[in-house]
């Protein structure tokens, strides 16, 4: 994204009034978890972030998806891949594949910049999350499965080749007890469960799916607070399996997938949609709405953003995809689906990527089959103004 030398000469001038030393980070060991990382630096330029966005990569990428990772953060950086190949820790945790999640801890060798954060390439940022860089190493949200530690898919830490070399070396004499890195992370930081509440950051920067599932009252109190949506789990938005909770949020990302890059804020200037301060706002207040539209875990009805076969991720699955999802991309304003009614006031919002008509006879069905959606399109106060139309 900075290659060149009008890019370079426009990133140094938007820097004299940014953090030129702060980063948010993000790393994709295979070709799947790079749809993902584009994911996390497209949703992060939405939201106007000021910061650098940096992924790491390992040697074994393909070629294609270097190019697209090159379009959307300000650095590749390609890194060693480290595994923990902890085959009883990981079998106990029922994730095998997440030994190569050591690779994780070579962020601490991004020295050029002075802090980061690290975003797990599973994450969906919502909203302007620039504010964590106000933390110290190491914060981070509780993991909702065991709150006494922390989960490593949002954290704030500081670079420094001294904190690498130390975790490299308790990696190799005491391996981690989850297998990945987490359980090493926890470990290392282990007075993180209380040493200092300011490194507890609020659960809202690190929302998963299966906190739904457990509590979903919470969920429906605070939810539409949330900041940075958390895919965790073996089912991601980009592989066929379903994803029963969320499902907007599923939606969210694959509109995020197949949106076009917001550039970084200095470069706004050569973009004819983004360069008014009144439009990027707008559209960072557009994000959390969507929240709103959250329907119950219960449902169980085809998603049209979602494979239905049971294999894994595949270039033709992605190009079905790629063909049937509407193309609202040109439109740098379609990000969350927000409807405006007639005195310009914003109150409604639809879900992301599916045509209008598919989504009613879902609606239809689900309202049928006694799941509404109580907290979007069925609320109260929707139903109650549906009715006063009527009877005006
Ligand atoms: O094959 C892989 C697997 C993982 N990753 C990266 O590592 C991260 C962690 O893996 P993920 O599948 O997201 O793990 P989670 O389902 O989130 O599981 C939990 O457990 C992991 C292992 O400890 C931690 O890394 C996570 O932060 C924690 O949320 C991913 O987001 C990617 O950035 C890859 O690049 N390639
Ligand atoms: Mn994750």
């Amino acid at each position: 994204m900075s290659s060149g030398p009008l890019c370079g000469l426009i990133t140094m001038l938007g820097m004299s009034k940014m953090s030129a030393g702060e980063a948010f980070v993000t790393l994709a060991t295979t070709d799947p978890y790079c749809m993902g990382a584009t994911v996390v630096a497209k949703s992060l330029r939405r939201h106007g972030t000021t910061r650098q966005i940096v992924v790491m990569v390992t040697p074994n990428i393909s070629e294609q998806s270097t190019v697209s990772l090159e379009k959307v953060f300000d650095e590749v950086i390609t890194v060693d891949v480290m595994d923990s190949e902890d085959r009883l820790h990981l079998a106990l945790l029922g994730r095998p594949e997440l030994g190569t999640t050591f690779t994780k801890i070579h962020c601490w060798t991004l020295t050029q910049y002075s802090k980061c954060v690290f975003l797990d390439a599973d994450t969906l940022v919502l909203c302007n999350v620039d504010e964590l860089f106000e933390r110290d190493e190491l914060s981070a949200a509780p993991d909702p499965g065991w709150p006494d530690c922390f989960n490593s898919g949002v954290f704030v830490f500081r670079p420094s080749l001294q904190t690498h070399k130390k975790l490299v070396n308790l990696a190799l004499q005491h391996g981690s007890f989850d297998g990945g890195d987490q359980g090493l992370l926890n470990s290392f930081f282990s007075s993180w469960p209380v040493e200092d509440i300011a490194k507890h950051l609020p659960f809202v920067y690190n929302l998963s799916a299966n906190s739904v599932y457990t509590y979903l009252p919470a969920f429906k109190q605070f939810g539409h607070n949330a900041k940075i949506v958390h895919f965790l789990g073996p089912v991601k938005p980009w592989s066929s399996q379903r994803l029963d909770t969320m499902e907007e949020f599923v939606s969210q990302w694959w509109k995020e997938y197949h949106s076009h890059a917001v550039l970084p804020a200095p470069m706004t200037q050569l973009s004819q949609d983004w360069d008014k301060p009144e439009q990027i706002q707008e559209n960072l207040g557009r994000s959390n709405s969507l929240l709103t539209h959250f329907s119950p875990p219960s449902q169980k009805l085809p998603s049209r953003s979602e494979p239905q076969s049971h294999a894994d991720y595949s270039a033709p699955l992605v190009e079905h995809f790629e063909s049937s999802i509407r193309t609202e991309d040109e439109d740098p304003h379609v990000g969350t689906g927000r409807q405006e009614d007639r005195d310009g006031t914003a109150e409604t919002c639809t879900p992301l990527a599916v045509d209008p008509e598919t989504e009613q006879l879902e609606h239809r069905r689900k309202w049928e089959l006694g799941q509404a959606d109580y907290l979007g399109r069925d609320a109260y106060e929707n139903i109650q103004r549906m009715l006063d139309c009527f009877l005006d």
